[in-house]
Parts: C-alpha cells; sequence; structure tokens
C-alpha cells in the first residue's frame, strides 16, 4: 500500500484504540512497515499482497472511535469487522468511500446517532450487521443496494417506519428491539415475528397485532351517515375558528396596549407569531392555526415535530415560545430568529415566508431531506407547519456565515487562499452528494448563497437551509441573464433538473464572490455581468480579490477556479456541468495546490 494510505490507516487505528501502542512488534500498525507484507495484526491482502482487503478487529476492547474517512483510504477493502468492542460515536457517511466494502460488521459495540444514508451508495454490500448498539434515528433507505443479504439492526433505538427493503433478496433481517412503529412492509413470507418483537409501534403480519384500519376507512358506512359527521365538522371548525378569532383581538390588543405602555419589550418570535396567526385568521381559520392559539393560551401542543437531535430532545412548540428570541435578518424566503432556550442551547429559527406547499408536501419533503445527511450540510432538527406557517429549526452557529466572512468588518483578510479552496471543495462534495441522494425526489438546495453557508464550530463550511425553497422562473437570482428556464417549465423533467442545475448556478456565482471578494449584488452592480464583460475585455487578473494577489495566491489555480466558476453560470443550464463534476474539478485543483505547496516546502 501507499505511504499515504498506511498513513490513513495508522490513524484510523490510534482513534479506534486510543492509548493503546498499535505499532507495537505484535500489532505492527506502524507507517514505516507495510500492512500486506509485514502482516499488520487483523488485515489480509489480495493475492499479490498490494492492497488491503479485510480488517477484522473483533473482541479487542478497543474504546475509541471509527474513522471511516481514513480506514476508508484503503481503496480496496471489502471487510471491515470491528464487532464486540466498545467503540463508540458516529457511522460517519465517510463510510461511503468504502466504495469495494461487502461486509460490514459493527455490532456488539457503542455507536450512537443516525446510521447515515450514505450507506445506499456501497453498491457492493451484502452483509451488514449494526446490532447491539446505540444507533437511533431512522433507519436509511438503502434499497438501492440490490446484493444486500443481511440486515441485522436488532436491540438498537431506531425509530420511525421500516423504510423500503429488498425482502426477496435478503437471507437475514432483524430490527427487534428498537421503537419502530407503523405497519411492517410485506415480507414475502420470508422473516416471522421474531425479527420485529420489541417494537410497541409496530403492527401487521408477521407480527400477531393487526393495524387499525386507515382513518379513512373509520368514517361512516352509508353516505348519509358521512354527510351528518361533515356537517358537524364543519360547525365545529366554524365554531372554533371565531372563537380563535376572537382570542387573536383580545391579544392583540392587550398586546397594543402594552406595548404602548412599555414600549417594544416583546421578543420578536413572539411577536411575529402572533401577527401571523392573526393574519392567518382573517384569511379563513383552521386547525393548526387554532392550535398556535392554544399555545399562546397554554393549553399545549404538540405541533413541533423534533427530528434526530439529542441537543433538544424532547423541545416543544411553547418551549420555542417562551424562550426569548431575536430577530437576526429578514431575508427574501424568510425571517430568522436567534431563541435561546432556558438550558442555554441556542436555535436558528427559520420562519419560511409564502411558500404555497401544503402541509403534507412540507412534512414530506423535510422528512426526505433528513434521510439524507452530510456533514457539512445542516441537519434540520424540528420543525412546525401549519397550512400556511412553516418553521424549521437549526442549531445556531456562532461563527456566522462565508458572506461575513468575506464581506463583513475583515473583508476578506483572514479568509485566505487556501481555506477558500477547501472551503469550496467541501461545499462542492457535499451539494454533489446530497444531488445524487435527492435526485430521485426533485429537491435541490434551491437558494445557494454565501449567507447560507455557515461556519461551525471547527469553523468548517455547513450548507444551511437545504431543500427549502423551490427556484421558480421569477427567481432571477439564479437564472442568468438570458436563462432559459422559462420555456423549460412546460417539462416537469426539466423542471427538476433545472432545480439542480440552479444550485450549480448558485455555487458558480458563490465562486466568483470567493474569488473576487465582491458582493454579488449592490446598487445595480451584477457580479456575474461584470466578471464576464471584464474577460471579454481581458482583463482577468484584475477581477481577482487584492487580498488573494497579496499574499500570492496562485494566479493559475485561481483562473481554473474561474473557469469553472464561468462553466456554472452558463446562461443555458443544459451546459452547466453536474455538481459531480464541479466537485472533481474543484478537488483537482485543491490537490495540485497542495502538491504545489509540499514540492516548495
Ligand atoms: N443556523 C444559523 N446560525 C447562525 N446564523 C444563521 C443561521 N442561519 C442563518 N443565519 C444567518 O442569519 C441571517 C438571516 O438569515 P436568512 O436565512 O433569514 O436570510 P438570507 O439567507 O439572507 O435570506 P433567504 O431568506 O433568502 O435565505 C443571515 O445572515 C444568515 O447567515
Amino acid at each position: 500500500e501507499t505511504v499515504q494510505v498506511r498513513e490513513a490507516l495508522v490513524q484510523f487505528m490510534e482513534k479506534l484504540a486510543p492509548g493503546n501502542n498499535p505499532g507495537d512488534e505484535n500489532w505492527g500498525w506502524n507507517i514505516s512497515s507495510d500492512p500486506c507484507i509485514d502482516a499488520w495484526k487483523g488485515i489480509s491482502c489480495d493475492k499479490s499482497m498490494q492492497f488491503v482487503k479485510k480488517i477484522v478487529l473483533d473482541q479487542l476492547n478497543f474504546t475509541g472511535v471509527l474513522d471511516a474517512a481514513s480506514v476508508c483510504s484503503a481503496k480496496n477493502l471489502a471487510v471491515l469487522s470491528l464487532s464486540n468492542n466498545n467503540v463508540s460515536g458516529m457511522l460517519t457517511y465517510d463510510i461511503s468511500n468504502c466504495t469495494r466494502l461487502t461486509h460490514l460488521y459493527l455490532h456488539g459495540n457503542n455507536f450512537s446517532g443516525n446510521l447515515p444514508g450514505s450507506l445506499s451508495r456501497l453498491s457492493n454490500l451484502k452483509r451488514l450487521v449494526v446490532s447491539d448498539n446505540g444507533f437511533s434515528g431512522g433507519i436509511p433507505d438503502i434499497s438501492r443496494v440490490s446484493g444486500l443479504l443481511t440486515f441485522l439492526a436488532q436491540n438498537n433505538q431506531f425509530d420511525g417506519v421500516i423504510p423500503k427493503f429488498e425482502f426477496s433478496n435478503l437471507e437475514e433481517f432483524n430490527v427487534s428491539n428498537n421503537n419502530l412503529s407503523g405497519s411492517i412492509p410485506d415480507v414475502e413470507g420470508r422473516f416471522n415475528a421474531s425479527s420485529f418483537l420489541g417494537n410497541p409501534g409496530l403492527c401487521g403480519k408477521p407480527l400477531p397485532n393487526t393495524c387499525p384500519p386507515p382513518v379513512a376507512e373509520k368514517k361512516g358506512s352509508s353516505s348519509k351517515m358521512y354527510l351528518i359527521y361533515l356537517g358537524y365538522v364543519l360547525i365545529g371548525l366554524i365554531l372554533v375558528s371565531l372563537i380563535a378569532l376572537k382570542v387573536i383581538r383580545k391579544n392583540k390588543r392587550k398586546e397594543k396596549k402594552e406595548i404602548a405602555k412599555k414600549g417594544l419589550q416583546t421578543d420578536a418570535m413572539k411577536d411575529k407569531i402572533i401577527s401571523s396567526t392573526s393574519s392567518e385568521s382573517k384569511r379563513g381559520g383552521n386547525i393548526s392555526e387554532y392550535s398556535i392559539t392554544s399555545v399562546e393560551s397554554g393549553m399545549g401542543s404538540s405541533s413541533l415535530v423534533v427530528l434526530s437531535s439529542p441537543v433538544v430532545n424532547g423541545l416543544k412548540f411553547e418551549d420555542l415560545l417562551r424562550s426569548p428570541a431575536e430577530l437576526i435578518g429578514r431575508g427574501r424566503h424568510g425571517s430568522l430568529y436567534k431563541v435561546t432556550l432556558n438550558s442555554g442551547v441556542t436555535l436558528a429559527v427559520k420562519r419560511i415566508r409564502d411558500w404555497d406547499i401544503s402541509r403534507d408536501d412540507f412534512k414530506k419533503r423535510v422528512h426526505i431531506i433528513d434521510q439524507v445527511k452530510h456533514p457539512n450540510v445542516m441537519p434540520i432538527i424540528a420543525y412546525y407547519c401549519s397550512s400556511q406557517e412553516q418553521l424549521v429549526v437549526y442549531e445556531f452557529q456562532q461563527n456566522g456565515s462565508l458572506f461575513r466572512l468575506l464581506h463583513g468588518s475583515e473583508n476578506g483578510h483572514l479568509f485566505d487562499w487556501g481555506s477558500r479552496l477547501s472551503v469550496t471543495a467541501r461545499i462542492a462534495e457535499a451539494l454533489a452528494f446530497m444531488h445524487e441522494g435527492l435526485q430521485g425526489d426533485g429537491i435541490a438546495h434551491g437558494n445557494l448563497k454565501s449567507s447560507n453557508i455557515l461556519l461551525n464550530n471547527g469553523m468548517e463550511p455547513c450548507i444551511s437551509e437545504y431543500g427549502l425553497s423551490v427556484v421558480n422562473n421569477q427567481d432571477s437570482s439564479f437564472l442568468a441573464p438570458n436563462d432559459s428556464f422559462q420555456e423549460n417549465t412546460s417539462s416537469p423533467v426539466n423542471n427538476m433538473s433545472n432545480a439542480f442545475k440552479a444550485d450549480v448556478y448558485g455555487l458558480g456565482i458563490l465562486l466568483l464572490e470567493l474569488l473576487t471578494g465582491k458582493l454579488v449584488q449592490n446598487n445595480g452592480f451584477d457580479l456575474g455581468l461584470w466578471v464576464n464583460s471584464a474577460i471579454r475585455e481581458e482583463w482577468t487578473v484584475e477581477v481577482f480579490d487584492k487580498t488573494l494577489i497579496a499574499e500570492g495566491a496562485s494566479e493559475e489555480r485561481m483562473v481554473n477556479l474561474l473557469q469553472i466558476a464561468l462553466k456554472c453560470i452558463n446562461s443555458s443550464p443544459e451546459e452547466r456541468p453536474s455538481m459531480r463534476e464541479v466537485s472533481v474539478i474543484i478537488n483537482s485543483i485543491k490537490e495540485y495546490e497542495e502538491k504545489s505547496l509540499s514540492s516548495e516546502a
């Protein structure tokens, strides 16, 4: 194996067995020897003794974490087995870099967090065993892995429904003793109850408890009964709406009085929600508005759905309303509030504006997005939706956004060329990953820009608000001046792929922003148009940010990045590269940069 692979494997071992000395004679894991020729413990190689094929380290009392990114540097790895140790932490998305993996055995450890959706990219996987751990969240949909023979996930804390599996191909399947719910899919007679027991919310064959009939079937059998019930429901709704309207008016009057008395002390968040509730009521009133109102009057509500997040376990809508909230900004698609909970946890609550999406579609969309996780994409930790109001909750990121880093008081001075390049490489990779995972559902980011790229505690870029807006024809920020979106919207397929190509356009503009240090739009100035015209006039070097020139950034690499940016903002969406293509090119520019730095050194 190459030096890089040896180094990565040693790092993997150091993280797996902190405090041990894996380089000692018995183990042999050190970079001055070869894992195949010098037979590192637990490693088996191919016949030519060139590539690591198996790593089997069972029952060795390891107490560290699994560094998937490092171990997957061994590109030919087919078997990874760490069963019956004390390994903790998460199985990260990088596991999908082990593209040749056929067997992954992680049972009998202390793993926690979600199983990454990226497992669905391991197309060669045959046996996946994650039983007897502390995994939680939904089981990802890995039905794309058509050759899967074993899926054992018993004795964890998985919740949600059982996703699609190709049961006809599976030899072993067990999800017993979790918190799964809903009806069991058709297992085609291949598995018995023992594969599903110990999930109080599961029902249907092969378990003995049948599932309750769907709500629709419960309604009266005769159409007459149905009409009578409908009448009652309508009267009930009208009454509820009238009461809600009265309560809201009263509250508003009281509130106005208080504001007049004390000045504007109420926090922005409550203010917003109260006013939205009353404006919604004016538009017609419905049950969910009533649920907001009932929160206001302290009756409680369960409308906030918390997805997987240890930070805000059990968070309620009331908690959000009661906590101090600060309006951070008002964008085109809504407002953002910083909410500080009693526990000290700070959240970013996005209140989406004017999105014509039904409740069911919104919920479905959020849950689909939640299935595809990437460390550089901010996970939605909770959401709330009524028919006209959508709130989405993220962790608040204290380090601000890429926009602030570039255009804030330091004016990009703290953001050197190397960091800009690696940030773009990460963003492009993350977007390519999301596009691949969500292609089938047609969910692109929809609003890619530097204020939606936040910096986490480790100053890693995190893409926020993925999938929270749908590109429309009027959305000029995503369309080049002569863009052909308008013509293409007649075809839904085109529309979908255009949404992904609109993200590519957004990334192109982001690259230009990083290269030039200029604002995208400013008093009639348009960055894309300006760069294009500067290049036509052959002023290429003049477009680059002066701070990059001053630090001596490689002109060649800046031009390479500029070229890919221009491809991304091609006025015709079909001519733009795919996000994966962009990611590959940026990565190669980055590698080139790193090589040239090390050779200079
Ligand atoms: N999770 C977060 N943590 C910290 N700051 C955030 C977070 N999410 C967004 N912000 C910042 O809050 C501000 C307002 O965000 P918001 O999303 O409302 O506006 P926007 O991105 O400018 O517009 P748009 O509505 O088009 O997305 C921006 O400066 C953004 O960088």
